[in-house]
């Protein structure tokens, strides 16, 4: 969370000329509700069975570029459908950056309480070896603009081979 997919992702799709699809924006779409309700309504395990469904769906498209949920990599089925099927960037950020860029925003539940910087922490310590076992690129998103970032990946991604 906060660590630029959404906004690097949008930027990235358009170098490439690629369709920009955003999980989370794509859920809302589908379910005409926003991640705060579903999340209130079906708690997080409901919401990770709606991302699970999404996942295997928006994985099989071709030629786009997709920002998925920091908890993506939750599920096994996540991790496996998003390594077969696409490349993926592992946009590392440090906690710190994270909870910046995230504290005045009520739209990430998990964080919606008294101390949103320690289950930031808690999370990064559980999650950080997943992303880097699922990324075939890891860029530190330290100190630079989307744009910048989103060139940078772009120009990395046209080094690799393509995906057969
Ligand atoms: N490289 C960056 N530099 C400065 N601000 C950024 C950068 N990437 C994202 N942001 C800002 O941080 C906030 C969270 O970004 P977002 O793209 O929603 O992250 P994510 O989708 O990973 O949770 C937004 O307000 C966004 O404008
Ligand atoms: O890290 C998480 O578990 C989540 C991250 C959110 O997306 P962003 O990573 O785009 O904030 C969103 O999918 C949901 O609130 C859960
Ligand atoms: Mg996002």
């Amino acid at each position: 969370m906060g660590a630029g997919k959404t906004t690097v992702g949008r930027h990235l799709a358009r170098l490439r000329g690629m369709q920009f699809i955003d999980a989370d924006h794509e859920l809302e779409a589908r379910t005409g509700v926003d991640i705060p309700y579903i999340f209130d309504k079906e708690g997080e395990a409901g919401f990770r069975d709606r991302e699970e469904q999404l996942i295997d769906d928006l994985s099989q498209e071709r030629g786009i570029v997709l920002a998925t949920g920091g908890g993506v990599v939750m599920r096994e089925a996540n991790r496996t459908h998003l390594k077969n099927r696409g490349r993926v960037v592992y946009l590392y950020t440090e906690v710190e950056q994270q909870w910046r860029r995230t504290r005045k925003s009520k739209n990430r539940p998990l964080l919606q309480q008294d101390n949103p910087k320690k289950i930031l922490k808690e999370l990064m310590a559980l999650r950080d070896p997943w992303y880097r076992e699922v990324a075939d690129l890891i860029i530190p998103s330290k100190a630079q603009s989307a744009r910048s970032l989103a060139m940078l990946i772009n120009q990395k991604l046209t080094q690799m081979e393509p995906k057969s």
